[in-house]
């Protein structure tokens, strides 16, 4: 009898719970199972058919603890925009939101962290909403409509700080990996690591109290394993409101699979995308010594499968998916539309250049990348050409039409081969 009581309470418990986190869902981040977070510096390269392997996650989050600048920032929502997919902005500074971010993101991701020092958690969020308020909204104000009287414009700009905060999603951050960039950043040591049961707690703070959207378990660069997985848990029947985010080391299917049934709604991968670019101008280099520039697609394809394998950083970008059947023969495909993409663009930069046009120019129409990118999204000439310019610009320079130039894609047809 005591048992059949406490089974019908469970029971109880498991609708409550249901009905708290679906029928009253007022949660506005959209439960997304995977999200791909591209890192603007640098030294995190894209692969050159970024949009193919992004067209598999839920959503891309831009940011990095490490060399961001609104620079970078900018150059990586340039190429990110024309993607049919969410693309999300998290800062780490004050000063990355600006105009240009605050109109390519489709969310901003606002992280406060709840195991670090007092900036990470409100120092650098209020110097964020101070410039916001000063700089960034007046400046918005005065481009739209110049002609306000300046005690309307400053209402005004008051307004649309409170409507950026409003629209923002707030990220709970627990920092677990004491040697990642992310804790660095965040003055979080080794002394500041949570156990399981004092991660739900604050978990259970950040949830009720601060009504953060999102409760993110972050263990950057290496995977949490069985204490992510007990922390996990125990967030998985305390929380109401969060969507829990797990990140760090994921890259295969068996460990995005673990996280995912101790509780975690979205999992975030980093590293292992960016590593499918080093691989990749690798490949890409070989394949400039080995292939023509007008092989065949199956002698391409070919050639290809013998050098993607499955514990490749492609297959294992592609194993974090939870959809993704085959993520071999995926890679596969993706890695043979990019051999081919980039042989022929080789090509057509060597004919524009034999032809002396000075800034050589592609006309994308007819070619293997737009084909390519044609399934994926809603505007492959944009896209296409967009991505053409990236590969065309230089280490430090735009082509000459205005455009920012892209230090990140993994290879340039600037300086004619792989950049690594
Ligand atoms: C614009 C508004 C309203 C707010 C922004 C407020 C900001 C910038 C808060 C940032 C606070 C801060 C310094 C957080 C550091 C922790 C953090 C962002 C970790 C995430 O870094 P990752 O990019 O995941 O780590 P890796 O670079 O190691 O991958
Ligand atoms: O780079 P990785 O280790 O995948 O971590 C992803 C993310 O949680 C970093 O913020």
């Amino acid at each position: 009898m005591r048992r059949h009581l406490a089974a019908r309470g469970e029971r109880v418990a498991d609708l409550a719970r249901l009905l708290a986190r679906s029928a009253l869902d007022t949660n506005p981040v959209p439960d997304w199972d995977h999200v791909t977070k591209v890192d603007p510096e640098a030294a995190k390269k894209l692969p050159l058919l970024y949009p193919l392997w992004l067209s598999e996650t839920d959503a891309v989050s831009v940011g990095g603890s490490a060399d961001v600048t609104p620079e970078n920032t900018a150059a990586a929502f340039d190429l990110l925009t024309p993607l049919s997919t969410p693309v999300c902005h998290e800062p780490s500074g004050a000063d990355h939101v600006t105009k240009q971010s605050h109109e390519a993101a489709d969310l901003l991701l606002v992280p406060e962290v709840l195991n670090g020092d007092s900036e990470a958690l409100v120092g650098t969020l209020g110097a964020a909403v101070e410039s916001v308020r000063e700089d960034l909204a007046p400046a918005l104000i005065d481009e739209k409509a110049p002609w306000l009287p300046g005690s309307v414009a400053d209402w005004l700009a008051n307004v649309a700080t409170s409507a950026l905060l409003a629209d923002a999603a707030f990220e709970a951050y627990i920092v677990q990996n004491p040697d990642s960039a992310a804790a660095r950043e965040a003055g979080v040591g080794s002394e500041d690591v949570l156990s399981p049961g004092e991660a739900k707690r604050r978990a259970m703070a950040a949830d009720r109290h601060l009504e953060s959207e999102i409760l993110y378990l972050e263990y950057s660069g290496t995977f949490g394993d069985d204490e992510a997985v007990e922390a996990l848990s125990r967030m998985d029947d305390a929380l109401v409101r969060s969507r829990v985010w797990y990140g760090g080391g994921l890259s295969n299917g068996e460990d995005v699979q673990a996280v995912r049934e101790a509780g975690a709604d979205t999992v975030v991968v980093g590293d292992a995308f960016h590593r499918v670019a080093e691989r990749e101008a690798e490949i890409l280099q070989a394949a400039e010594e080995r292939l023509d520039a007008g092989a065949d697609p199956e002698t391409i394809r070919e050639w290809v499968d013998d050098r993607v394998a499955p514990d490749g950083p492609g297959a294992r970008f592609l194993s974090t998916v939870p959809g993704v059947d085959d993520p071999l023969a995926l890679a596969c495909e993706y890695t043979g539309a990019t051999v081919r993409a980039w042989l022929e663009l080789r090509d057509r930069r060597e004919r524009a250049s034999e032809r002396d046009e000075g800034i050589p120019v592609i006309d994308i129409q007819r070619t293997a990348l737009r084909a390519a990118l044609a399934p994926v999204v809603d505007d492959p000439d944009r896209l296409a050409a967009t991505v053409a310019r990236a590969a065309l610009s230089g280490r430090e320079e735009g082509v000459g039409d205005g455009s920012r130039g892209s230090e990140q894609l993994s290879l340039s047809l600037f300086d004619g081969g792989a950049s690594h």
